[in-house]
């Protein structure tokens, strides 16, 4: 990932994603309905649709891993992908994040990616959601998130890890790190994240609380920038996108960089003990009845 200044930023020691990858159809280019040049192709893979626009250097991901986008390990390795191939084509200055899935944004972890799973799949896991986090963190791109759904925990991480979120004015669609509610632990460097996001206060209320807060409270505590009408998220994403790429690349990026770097570095230093700590939290009997629990009340609520 090269900034224009020719420094590059992004974590060079991240892991090969596509050694990760399973059955996934990644690559795949095909024209756009209504397209026709190279600026209206759309690619990406089975869980990832990225359509491009040459043209504003703009990009739109969306996340389709029905039905509420669980971050499974395919859609974690997908979102990867896409994301390194667009910072590596010079055409791309900004990404806009949504969700294909009507009223989820993003549900955070897959859960059973970590239920009943033995301590290697575990660790797999973590490293690609640690990857994930790293790369979007650091992302030389304007990353805009356009929250058209509900955005709990790993949901609200893939949002906080963008420069900017615009939520869907909906009272279902409610964004916070709500781990303490399942018995789990929200990481340090996701702490770190809500932290400088909206502050120490809130950031120790909120976690401890699990708190998942509507479109409005969202707003007044500053996790998100914009609350507007469903049918508006969209429209003001590609607004709030002009905005940021107004700014010279080469200072936006290097600002971008002075802001987050140290966030990140505490990760990269101590990213096996993550890893570990993660694995031995979750594989412990007492968590993982708790993550069955919760997921059976899941499957429950339904109908
Ligand atoms: C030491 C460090 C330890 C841990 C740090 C971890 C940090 C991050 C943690 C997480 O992200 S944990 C996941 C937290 N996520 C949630 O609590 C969200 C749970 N889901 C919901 O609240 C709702 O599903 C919803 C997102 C609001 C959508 O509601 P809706 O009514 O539209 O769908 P429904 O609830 O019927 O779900 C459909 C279907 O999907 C399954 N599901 C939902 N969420 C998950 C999930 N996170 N993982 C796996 N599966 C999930 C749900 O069970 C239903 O399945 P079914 O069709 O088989 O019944």
């Amino acid at each position: 990932m090269a900034l224009a200044s020719g420094v590059r930023f992004a974590p060079r020691a991240l892991l090969r994603p596509w050694a990760l990858l399973r059955g996934t159809t990644l690559g795949r280019t095909e024209p756009a309905a209504g397209g026709g040049g190279d600026g209206a192709r759309r690619f990406g893979s089975q869980r990832v649709l990225v359509e491009p626009d040459a043209a504003s250097g703009v990009a739109v991901m969306k996340l389709r891993n029905p039905p509420v986008n669980a971050l499974s390990l395919e859609l974690l390795t997908e979102l990867v992908i896409s994301l390194e191939k667009l910072e590596n084509d010079k055409t791309f200055r900004g990404i806009i994040l949504t969700s294909d899935c009507p009223r989820v944004f993003c549900a955070g972890l897959d859960l059973t990616e970590i239920c009943g799973r033995n301590p290697a799949h575990c660790a797999e896991y973590w490293k690609a959601m640690q990857e994930l986090w790293l790369r979007m963190y650091l992302s030389s791109l304007v990353l805009v998130a356009a929250i058209n759904g509900a955005c709990p925990a790993g949901g609200c991480i893939i949002a906080l890890s963008c420069d900017c979120r615009v939520l869907a004015d909906n009272p279902k669609y409610r964004i916070g790190l709500n781990e303490t509610l399942l018995g789990i632990i929200a990481p340090f460097w996701l702490k770190d994240t809500y932290v400088n996001t909206i502050g120490h206060r809130a950031s120790e209320q909120a976690l401890q609380l699990g708190s998942l807060f509507p479109p409005a409270e969202a707003l007044q505590v500053g996790l998100v920038d914009q609350v507007v009408p469903e049918d508006q998220v969209q429209s003001t994403a590609l607004s709030e996108m002009a905005r940021w790429l107004a700014v010279p690349d080469h200072a936006r990026q290097l600002t971008k960089n002075m802001m987050r770097k140290a966030t990140a570095d505490r990760l990269l230093r101590q990213r096996d003990a993550d890893t570990q700590n993660f694995v031995s939290f979750v594989c412990r009997d007492s968590i993982q009845k708790s993550l069955q629990a919760y997921l059976e009340k899941l499957r429950q609520r339904k109908g």
